[in-house]
């Protein structure tokens, strides 16, 4: 592993993986793997979520092609030098914004999406231009496989590697010091790879999960939130760290959503949902028996039905759930939809602030006021109101969570910043020293208020004033010349 991480920090040291073209080039071998092995690709991710190769194109390959054509077309810009604002004693120097890559990054992936939650970090990580090791969960074993036979016949094998494997292996990739990881997976192992991150003192962006909570109002189209709901809780079984992970509504209110729900299931799956090319099965048999045992004891008002064999587990809905039921405390990460009843949208605020921060957080009204509210008084990763998962798609919103669901965030630009540094450059000349006298000691009363002249005024005037305040400057710095 030592080895390994050595070989791609000399390649970056190489300089290689810096300029604009190589990480334009990088990426279009990128896009060629997806297109040109996509069946294969297909077949894997297929294989591991018991998923239909049409969901696995939709739910996964559409993302990271989109990703990879937004940096293709953004990378020159993204990359480029900014220019920043100046202050009186630096307006004839150059002052700029520099994004420099962090260096050899690791991008440790999760099972539930597999392809996605490997490739979108690395789209980011090439972009900005370092080296990347890859580690995709063990549990998705076919991706993994598939990943490992295929990255490095598209993309500079000194610069991107994969190691797989399963907890040794990325306890002993977690030793070595990186200068960035992106982990994404649940809360007790993000805080492991805090720690081991912490002893070399490489930053983190952790994508973890969380129990994100779902508001259906009153005053509400109840057959379109329920669709909604249906459509981000089942997809992938329930398996997404997006998806709403209980209902939070008035008691009145459950019996309809109980229904409407149901029919909606039925319009998705048919009557027979296991033989549904749509609906997918539990990951493996641990997950499955954790899902069983947050069952006992609820009340279930829809589905339920399971088979081990298959880890086949139906769409459920339970009703009247007591908010401190082991299905409230832990992310169900399965498809199934506790329904807690609140008396208002106050009770539902309270709710959700008095648990931890969820990554998401849906709330359904045709009050947008109220959309709002909720918003403002609340705090989660990310929000959709009137849909659920979509903010996910939209790769001009950073995508992370907070507090508890994680920190850091990415796709789209915030991927390029997550793995930049924005290094600030000052260029000055070498002329200047009287002016420059005021910062010399020894210090003076006069040198503190003429300093205080050039560093504190402020000067938005326009083109005019502009001129007039540089005319003013040149004075001020004869007169400082003068008297220092
Ligand atoms: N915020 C986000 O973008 C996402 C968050 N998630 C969250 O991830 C969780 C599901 O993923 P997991 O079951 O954790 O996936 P997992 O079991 O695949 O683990 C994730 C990664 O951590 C590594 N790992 C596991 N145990 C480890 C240990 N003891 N030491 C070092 N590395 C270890 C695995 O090898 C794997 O690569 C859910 O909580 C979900 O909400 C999932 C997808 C996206
Ligand atoms: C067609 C369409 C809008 C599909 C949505 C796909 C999607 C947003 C999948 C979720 C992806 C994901 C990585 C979820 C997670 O992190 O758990």
């Amino acid at each position: 592993m030592e080895r390994q991480v050595l070989r791609l920090r000399q390649a970056f040291r190489s300089g290689r993986s810096r300029p604009l073209r190589f990480r334009l080039q990088q990426l279009e071998a990128l896009r060629r793997m997806v297109q040109e092995r996509e069946k294969e690709i297909l077949a894997a991710i297929a294989a591991d979520l018991s998923k239909s190769e049409l969901n696995a194109y939709s739910h996964e390959v559409i993302t990271i092609l989109g990703e990879i054509d937004f940096m293709l077309g953004n990378l020159p810009e993204l990359a480029s030098a900014r220019p920043a604002k100046k202050n009186l004693l630096t307006m004839m120097d150059e002052a700029y914004v520099q994004p420099e890559p962090l260096g050899v990054v690791l991008i440790i992936g999760a099972w539930n999406y597999p392809f996605v939650l490997t490739m979108q970090p690395l789209v980011g990580a090439i972009a900005a231009g370092n080296a990347a090791i890859v580690k995709p969960s063990e549990l998705s074993e076919n991706t993994a496989k598939i990943l490992a036979e295929l990255l490095p016949q598209y993309l500079d094998q000194d610069l991107y590697a994969i190691v797989n494997g399963g907890i040794p292996e990325t306890t002993e990739l977690l030793k070595q010091r990186f200068d960035h990881i992106l982990y994404t997976g649940n809360t007790a192992v993000g805080k492991i790879v805090m720690e081991a991150a912490a002893k070399h003192l490489t930053p983190v962006t952790l994508e973890l999960g969380g129990k994100s909570p779902c508001y259906i109002d009153r005053d509400c189209d109840l057959d379109v939130a329920c669709r909604r709901v249906a459509w981000g809780k089942y997809m992938n079984c329930g398996q997404t760290c997006i998806a709403p992970d209980y209902i939070l509504c008035e008691a009145s209110l459950q019996n309809q959503i109980v229904q409407k729900i149901k029919e909606t299931v039925k319009d998705f799956y048919g009557e027979n949902i296991k033989a549904s090319p749509d609906y997918e099965r539990i990951i493996n048999l641990r997950h499955f028996k954790r899902l069983q045992s947050l069952l006992k004891g609820q009340k279930i008002a829809f589905g339920g039905e399971m088979d081990e064999a298959t880890r086949y587990l139906a769409p459920t809905i339970l009703t009247d759930v007591d908010p401190n039921s082991k299905v409230m405390q832990e992310e169900i990460f399965g498809p199934i939809l506790p329904i807690v009843s609140v008396k208002n949208v106050d009770e539902a605020i309270n709710f959700i602030n008095d648990r931890e921060k969820p990554l998401a957080l849906y709330v359904f009204s045709r009050n947008n006021k109220l959309i709002k509210r909720v918003i403002d008084e609340t705090s989660s990763g990310g929000v959709t109101g009137n849909d659920v998962i979509m903010h996910f798609t939209v790769n001009s919103l950073p995508f992370g969570g907070v507090g508890a669901s994680g920190m850091g965030a990415y796709h789209g630009k915030y991927s390029f910043d997550a793995f930049s540094h924005q290094r600030p450059c000052l260029l000055k000349g070498l002329k200047g020293e009287s002016v420059n006298k005021l910062r010399y000691p020894p210090n003076s009363e006069s040198k503190v208020s003429w300093a205080k002249f050039f560093l504190l005024k402020q000067f938005n005037k326009g083109r005019l004033g502009m001129l007039l305040f540089v005319c003013l400057v040149a004075v001020a710095a004869v007169i400082v010349k003068d008297q220092l």
